[in-house]
């Protein structure tokens, strides 16, 4: 046995050693790059130029590694060369171990500084007044929809999005114990507790359901006093030493949320992408068809239309329009163009690479 293993594991050792002469390598250039960017004060995050990295390393996988298993890789070895350039913070909805936290390391690798907040408005807050670089919040969720806080702060901020990143959305009833005995409350976010509904009305129909500003914050509520179950993430479970109770309890099974990166960076073209809008018409007959006209004449795919009331006492609404390409892309510029003669209020939320 052993005798066997030998000769392999040199062979891995020896290949250990190439991989982190390369990396070591990838490493110098990045700080190369850096110098430059300095020189120039270009921004150091550029998610056009990361997005095209992981689907080309994808693309020319041979394996028999994994696809996926190779970006992830690779997003951490970008993170940590990126980490030599500057550290970005990042804020976003914590406590850690939030679905949120889940996609900032996804979007940005490990080697950052993260920014809990208690809130959206704050991670909005953070990413508008520069104490973070970017701020990371959920958009919509494919089970309960539009995060309406989210896209109310997309209005009224000035901060763009630069990046989009969509995470599968596991749900665990999870308890001190590991037990539901003596449990009177369950307590998560108002959104995991709708994702959930269908579970806790078959199975725990008289437990009463208290929203809490986060499933983190249930967790640790729930850390605290046996008689709280929480709805959170396995990796909130694991951080307050929580037992599981079920896990997959969310009535999809392929629930997904979809996050924006939001900050002041226009991202440039990386031939993948998604451009986000928020518009209004005046309220009369035909106004919505002849203010989309324009993207069907110029060939510009609309992949999601969502209402907001206007709030200002009347039956009017914003619209948020995402379509495919960049604003940077002709025909994507062309339609734009001609929608904004269309529309009574119109604003470009940013353009970037279409999630992995
Ligand atoms: C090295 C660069 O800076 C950052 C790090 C990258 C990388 O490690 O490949 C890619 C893009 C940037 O976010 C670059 O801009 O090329």
């Amino acid at each position: 046995m052993t005798d066997k293993l030998k000769p392999l594991r040199d062979q891995i050792d020896a290949i250990d050693a190439q991989i982190l002469d390369l990396l070591n390598q990838r490493a110098k250039v990045a700080q190369e790059v850096g110098h430059v960017k300095a020189e120039t004060r270009a921004p150091v995050f550029r998610p056009e130029r990361e997005a095209q990295v992981l689907r080309g390393v994808a693309e020319r996988n041979p394996g028999p590694m994994g696809g996926r298993e190779v970006q992830t890789i690779f997003r951490e070895i970008m993170s940590a060369c990126r980490s030599l350039e500057k550290r970005v913070t990042v804020a976003y909805l914590g406590p850690s171990g939030t679905f949120s936290e889940q996609a900032v390391f996804q979007q940005f690798g490990s080697a950052i500084e993260t920014l809990p907040c208690v809130s959206i408005d704050e991670v909005f807050r953070a990413a508008e007044a520069g104490t973070a670089d970017f701020g990371v919040v959920p958009v919509e969720n494919s089970s309960e929809g539009a995060i309406n806080r989210t896209l109310d702060l997309l209005l009224a901020t000035t901060t763009v999005i630069s990046g989009e990143v969509s995470i599968a959305v596991h749900h665990s009833l999870m308890t001190k114990t590991g037990t539901m005995d003596g449990v009177k409350i369950v307590c998560a976010h108002s959104q995991a507790l709708a994702q959930c509904q269908v579970y806790l009305n078959l199975h725990y129909p008289h437990v009463e359901r208290r929203a809490v500003a986060s499933n983190g914050e249930a967790a640790r509520l729930a850390s605290e006093d046996a008689s709280i179950a929480a709805i959170a993430s396995e990796m909130a479970g694991e951080q307050y030493r929580l037992g599981v109770v079920q896990a997959h309890i969310q009535d999809d099974p392929h629930n997904r949320t979809r996050f924006a990166v939001i900050g002041h960076l226009h991202t440039n073209p990386s031939g993948d992408d998604h451009t986000s809008l928020v518009l209004a018409v005046p309220n009369k007959a035909g106004a919505v068809y002849n203010l989309l006209a324009p993207l069907a004449t110029h060939g510009v795919s609309m992949t999601r239309f969502e209402s907001r009331p206007a709030r200002i006492g009347t039956w009017e609404y914003y619209f948020y329009v995402d379509v495919e390409g960049h604003v940077q892309d002709a025909h994507v510029a062309r339609a734009l163009e001609e929608l904004k003669h269309n529309a009574a209020f119109f604003k470009i939320l940013g353009s970037y690479p279409v999630s992995l």
